[in-house]
């Protein structure tokens, strides 16, 4: 079995897939370390034998989860790393060690699955879009804050922006003006996401006018993909780029 990895900034997703990679076997998401020991100690016949990861925290992090994943599970962890080109694809940055690399697996994933132009849209923490020609060449892209961050600076800077996170779900089953605190925050956030992904939609529009595909991904991903019709929302994105980077045999 091998167990993937994708650390964010928030949240550590995991899943372990079969050794020819054709069958999910767990997965999960969790808000530590030491909760990702916790379900995979519950993971009934678990046997891990290799492992990749792809990590955005500090190198610092990134080793110490390595090391636990050597003495608790007895495996060598594979750790994806900055590229300046993986096949046809190239990256786009001034410097390519820059690039996130939750961001560039989701480029190599991208345009590994759409084999033509793409648009990747990743709403997490963060929100980021990247562009990709249909040549395999990454032209940069955009990053700003996402749902969660937006929500805690509004109410770690104000005094009065205060609601209740059961409440907050309810607010969003519609998107009309607000009525309460709760309503107008989150759809107003909500919308900000929904203008973002629609100004993406033009930009790749303009730059990519014989077509191309738009994949969503990231926690979010659910809160704006009727905002593009056609969308491909993949929620295992960067692990399709993990599985490309960082081949394992
Ligand atoms: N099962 C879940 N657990 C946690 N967050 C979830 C879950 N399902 C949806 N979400 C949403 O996903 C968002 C977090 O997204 P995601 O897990 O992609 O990113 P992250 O690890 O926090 O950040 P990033 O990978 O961008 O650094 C939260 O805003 C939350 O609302
Ligand atoms: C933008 C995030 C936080 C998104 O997870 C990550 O890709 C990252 O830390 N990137 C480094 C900065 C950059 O991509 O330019
Ligand atoms: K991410």
């Amino acid at each position: 079995m091998i167990l993937e990895l994708d650390c964010g900034n928030s949240f550590i997703k995991w899943r372990v897939i079969s050794e020819d990679g054709s069958q999910r076997l767990f997965a999960g998401v969790v808000d530590s370390d030491s909760a990702l020991f916790e379900s995979l100690a519950a993971a009934p016949e678990l046997r891990v034998s290799r492992c990749r990861l792809v990590s955005v925290r500090s190198d610092a992090e990134t080793e110490q989860l390595v090391v636990r994943l050597r003495e608790l599970l007895g495996v060598e962890a594979v750790c994806a790393q900055s590229a300046s080109q993986v096949g046809m694809v190239r990256n786009g940055y001034e410097d390519f060690r820059r690039l996130g690399l939750d961001r560039w697996l989701a480029v190599l994933g991208a345009y590994h699955l759409g084999q033509r132009a793409c648009l990747v849209v990743d709403l997490g923490t963060a929100v980021t879009a990247d562009f990709i020609s249909a040549d395999g060449m990454h032209q940069g892209g955009f990053i700003c804050p996402g749902l969660p961050l937006m929500r805690d600076q509004l109410s770690t800077h104000t005094r009065r922006i205060r609601y209740d996170r059961q409440v907050a779900l309810a607010a969003l089953q519609e998107l009309e003006p607000g009525r309460s605190t709760a309503e107008a925050v989150e759809r107003g956030c909500v919308l900000m996401l929904r203008g973002f992904v629609a100004e993406q939609l033009l930009q790749a529009r303009a730059r990519f006018p014989e077509g191309f595909e738009v994949f969503l991904t990231g926690g979010d991903a659910d809160l704006v993909r009727d905002v593009v019709p056609g969308a491909q929302v993949v929620t295992d994105l960067v692990f399709v780029g993990l599985a490309i980077a960082c081949p394992l045999s």
